[in-house]
């Protein structure tokens, strides 16, 4: 599992390594400026002694980190100018010490435009490669750049007479907030980088799109950090509440009042961050399906899904979904749909069967049988009186022990997944929306997040000024607690999380980008995948993250050329790589 972090949990991280003597400061710096050169020397081997960096470095820590690599690359007989932005005298202690170890070997200019285009590198005719390393701002970026510096950064884009073949970002383009990939202000996009080196655990800002679009390799470096102080704070916390007599409860307040020391108090500042991790979801999920097997007795072991569609022509979109969550493993699935649309349904499946929901009452009826445990409800649905009441059907009907459906259904709340029109609806209904249970899953993209949650999305949309700013993680957790369900937030960076501040991430970027997944259905079929999963038992938080990790790998593997049909009929080969 990997854990994305924000600024403020690294700083944690960091401090509390720092203040509990495992490490100091300026070996952290050493090891993060060495992990930039060695970064650096991997992906382009062709560059040796002999070859030039300008280095820009920043008035905090991370132009500290600049300073190191300054130096490491003039010790591999590199040519290196060094430019700041900022005062020398006014450097934090550990990026001071390296600049004054870097003023040992060479100058060190105050950035500008025009110094960067006096530059030795951009001048050279005999060296045509030469490699800038932003090394400006880093995790603590706090307010949108001055626009003489947004200028400079502006500027390497072979602009202006100033050309810099290899650009390298310490942490980040400098100007973005780690948090939440945005540029502070958003007058410019972030400077394009080809590689991004970052230290420790990559932040949630480098998952982003917004980011991840100017980024083309993203490489973590580890710091020695792994040993996480937070870690031991329970243990130490008892112990000495054992000690001196109190809980641990309340002994964790008095160490508080009585600031036993810094290392303890940033640990805990740590644990209380750490609480709640933004995981960035992997090929780990496909283990979930692993332990989840096929091992029962008959289709029913799998579950029933049920799929509602929408009326004449409007049944593409359930019957995609119905496909997803046959072949994802649903032991059976039926689509509903008006009678008038029965015929158009029949032509167009064969496994996945059919059955006629006149209404709302009919629809009641058909939930008596508690074998539906999943239903999918949204794909082409329709907006309509008639689909308001069917969505009302759906919620009340599976809440637990409410509604007739549930009387057989042991107590247990079915699972549902709201896409599409029925967002929609329950955007325009409050009462419908009140309805939502803890075993919904909603997954809207971003319009119909908008509609969902104007005030989130508003929030989400606003310029940022100050750092950390709101950002995709934010809103979905909070959209996740005011519906009291699983949000699952659509796009390239797909994020997910249920109202106890479970966060997943799953970012079709970097390495697992497929942009043709944006294509028309492919979301139904998601919607498909999740009830498929849920059918066959998983939580919804669960279901949601396995299927939207198995729908970018189904993208993966079919590449460009995909339509929607093909995401479920791709899913065999990709489940047969996971050896599932
Ligand atoms: N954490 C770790 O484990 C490790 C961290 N390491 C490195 O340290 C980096 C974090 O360092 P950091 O905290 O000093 O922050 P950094 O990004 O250098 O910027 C802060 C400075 O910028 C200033 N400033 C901010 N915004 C500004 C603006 N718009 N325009 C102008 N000024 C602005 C701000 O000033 P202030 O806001 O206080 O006025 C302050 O002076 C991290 O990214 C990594 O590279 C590694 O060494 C290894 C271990
Ligand atoms: N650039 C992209 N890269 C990867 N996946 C994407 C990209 N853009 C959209 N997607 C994914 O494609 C799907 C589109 O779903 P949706 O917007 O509901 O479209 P539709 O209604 O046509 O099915 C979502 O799963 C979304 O996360
Ligand atoms: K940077």
């Amino acid at each position: 599992m990997t854990e994305l972090l924000t600024a403020a949990q690294m700083r944690a991280i960091e401090e509390a390594a720092i203040a509990s003597g495992q490490v100091t400061g300026l070996e952290l710096m050493e090891r993060a400026g060495r992990g930039v050169v060695e970064a650096i020397g991997e992906e382009w081997p062709e560059l040796r002694a002999g070859s030039r960096a300008v280095v820009l470095c920043g008035p905090g820590n991370n132009g500290g980190d600049g300073f190191v690599v300054a130096r490491l690359l003039w010790q591999a007989g590199w040519g290196v100018e060094v430019f700041l932005y900022g005062e020398p005298g006014k450097l934090p202690p550990d990026a001071r010490v390296n600049y004054e170890r870097w003023v040992e070997l060479g100058a060190v200019e105050a950035l500008n435009e025009d110094a960067l285009f006096q530059s030795e590198a951009n001048r050279s005719l005999d060296n045509q490669d030469p490699v800038v390393i932003d090394a400006l701002f880093g995790t603590g970026l706090s307010r949108p750049l001055t626009q003489d510096i947004g200028r400079c950064l502006s500027s390497l884009h072979h602009t202006d007479g100033i050309s810099f073949a290899k650009h390298v970002s310490v942490e980040c383009p400098s100007g973005v907030c780690i948090d939440s990939g945005e540029v502070l202000g958003r007058d410019y996009l972030p400077t394009d980088t080809d590689l991004c080196v970052t230290f420790h655990r990559a932040k949630v800002g480098h998952y982003t799109t917004a980011l991840a679009q100017a980024v083309g390799k993203l490489i973590v470096v580890d710091i020695g950090l792994d040993r996480d102080p937070g870690a031991d704070l329970p243990e130490i916390y008892a112990g000495l509440s054992a000690m001196l007599g109190i809980s641990t409860q309340a002994g964790v307040e008095e160490f508080r009042a009585a600031a036993l020391s810094e290392a303890m108090e940033y640990a805990q500042k740590t644990l209380v961050e750490r609480d709640e991790p933004v995981v960035l979801l992997q090929a780990g999920c496909a283990e979930e399906l692993g332990k989840a097997g096929w091992t029962g007795e008959h289709k029913y072991s799998y579950g029933h899904a049920f799929i509602l569609s929408g009326g004449v022509g409007k049944g593409g979109a359930a019957r995609l979904a119905a496909r997803g969550a046959l072949r994802i493993g649903a032991g059976l699935v039926t689509v509903g749909c008006p009678p008038g649309a029965l015929q158009e349904n029949a032509a167009a499946l064969d496994a996945v069967m059919l059955r006629s929901v006149a209404d709302s009452e009919a629809l009641r009826d058909m939930l008596e049988d508690p074998r539906i445990n999943a239903i999918g409800v949204g794909p082409g649905l329709g907006t309509g009186a008639r689909e308001v009441d069917l969505v009302r059907a759906v919620l009340e009907t599976s809440r637990d022990g409410k509604g007739r459906g549930s009387g057989s259904g042991a107590g247990t709340a079915r699972r549902l997944v709201i896409d599409a029109d029925a967002l929609t609806l329950l955007a325009k209904d409050e009462g419908l929306f009140g309805l939502l249970h803890k075993g919904c899953v909603l997954t809207p993209h971003g319009g119909e997040f908008a509609r969902l949650f104007p005030d989130i999305a508003e929030r989400l949309e606003a310029v940022p000024q100050t750092g950390p700013a709101y950002s995709k993680v934010d809103a979905t957790r909070e959209a996740a607690v005011r519906a009291g369900c699983v949000v699952l937030f659509k796009g390239p960076d797909t994020v997910i999380a249920a109202p106890d501040g479970q966060c997943s991430v799953n970012a079709a970027v970097y390495e697992r980008a497929a942009p043709w997944l944006a294509t028309a259905g492919s979301g139904d079929v998601l919607a498909g995948f999740i009830t498929g999963l849920l059918a066959r038992g998983f939580e919804p938080m669960q279901a949601a993250e396995t299927a939207v990790w198995l729908h970018v790998d189904c993208a993966r593997s079919f590449g460009p050329g995909l339509i929607a049909d093909d995401l479920p009929e791709e899913l065999p080969t990709v489940l047969r790589r996971l050896g599932l």
